[in-house]
């Protein structure tokens, strides 16, 4: 399996400070650890869980689970000693904060020069300039280490002064948007957390809304939302069935070199086939997860 095939349905957020929280998300489902020295640290406490992250990927223990650390950004005080540490750290992937455009993709990708290869850049998109810089911060990704972005709707919100309503209404329109501009240049996309941690009937809500509009996951605060998140971006059996009667239906001899059929008295196409083969990819994916 690539790191752009494998499942990212839930990628849970804690505070590297956090000694317990650590050692906690070590036995939960999560597909993605996300070990923050950013919002979540304060800074008298920033070099000691920039320590204490780097030290938790050394040990290990986290299984088949992704291992993402967040750094400050560069334009902080901590951010450079950040990116030192992380790139020569084991972590899959640096998820670096604010990234207003491609300028400063190619700031950090110059701070992990010395990385290993197989590192990645994730970007926080969460700045009102990356509302309108989508397009070219995604392009990067052709010639660099860029493979995924997370939504920051909390950031977006304080600078737009926006409300974080149940439904996200001010938002939408940019959610869409990012999602078009990742699919265009490869990048895997996650949505942005629900601070609702106690309400899991208005996370499901949420995180069903994400997953219509095709993110590839969601970020999580809390332990309790890594369950309902997997069942919601994990495919249904209604829609495992159905991409499974494609594939069968296109592989009949009297199908064969159709452009379009009919399946189960509904059209499908081409495209519905290569649909059908990746939700059966990634359901299979899913399933072989320990
Ligand atoms: C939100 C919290 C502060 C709530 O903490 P608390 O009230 O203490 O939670 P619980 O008592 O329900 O915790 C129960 C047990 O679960 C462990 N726990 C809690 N959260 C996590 C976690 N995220 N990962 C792993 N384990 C966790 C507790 O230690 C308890 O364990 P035990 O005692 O053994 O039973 C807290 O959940 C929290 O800190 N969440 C993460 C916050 C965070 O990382 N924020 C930064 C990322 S969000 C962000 O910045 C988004 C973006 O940038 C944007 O702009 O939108
Ligand atoms: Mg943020």
């Amino acid at each position: 399996m690539t790191p752009a095939d494998r499942p990212r349905r839930s990628a849970l957020y804690l505070p590297a400070s956090n000694a317990k929280a650590i050692a906690k998300a070590r036995t939960l489902p999560c597909d993605v650890v996300i070990l923050d020295l950013e919002d979540a640290v304060p800074p008298e406490a920033k070099d000691e869980a920039r320590a204490a992250a780097v030290a938790a990927v050394a040990e290990g223990g986290f299984g088949d689970r992704e291992v993402v650390i967040r750094a400050n950004g560069l334009d902080t005080a901590w951010g450079a000693d950040d990116l030192a540490a992380i790139a020569g750290s084991r972590a899959d992937a640096v998820l670096v904060p604010k990234v207003d455009g491609p300028e400063a993709i190619a700031r950090y990708e110059a701070a992990l020069a010395a990385a290993p290869a197989a590192m990645q850049l994730w970007a926080m998109i969460e700045t009102c300039a990356s509302v309108f810089a989508l397009e070219p911060i995604a392009a990067t990704a052709r010639t660099g280490r860029l493979a995924a972005w997370i939504i920051g709707t909390n950031d977006l919100a304080k600078e737009m002064r926006a409300q974080l309503t149940p439904g996200r209404e001010a938002f939408l329109p940019f959610l869409s948007m990012a999602v078009a501009a990742a699919r265009a240049h490869g990048l895997a996309i996650l949505d942005g957390v629900c601070n609702e941690f106690r309400d899991l009937d208005a996370f499901t809500a949420e995180a069903r809304q994400g997953m219509v509009f095709g993110f590839d996951g969601k970020s999580l605060i809390h332990p309790a939302q890594v369950d309902p998140c997997n069942l919601v971006f994990s495919p249904g059996e209604a829609e495992l069935a159905w991409a499974r009667a494609v594939i069968a239906a296109f592989d009949q001899p009297e199908n064969r070199g159709k452009g379009a059929i009919r399946v189960e008295g509904k059209m499908a196409e081409l495209l519905h086939l290569d649909q059908a083969q990746r939700l059966v990819a990634l359901a299979e994916r899913i399933a072989a997860r320990p």
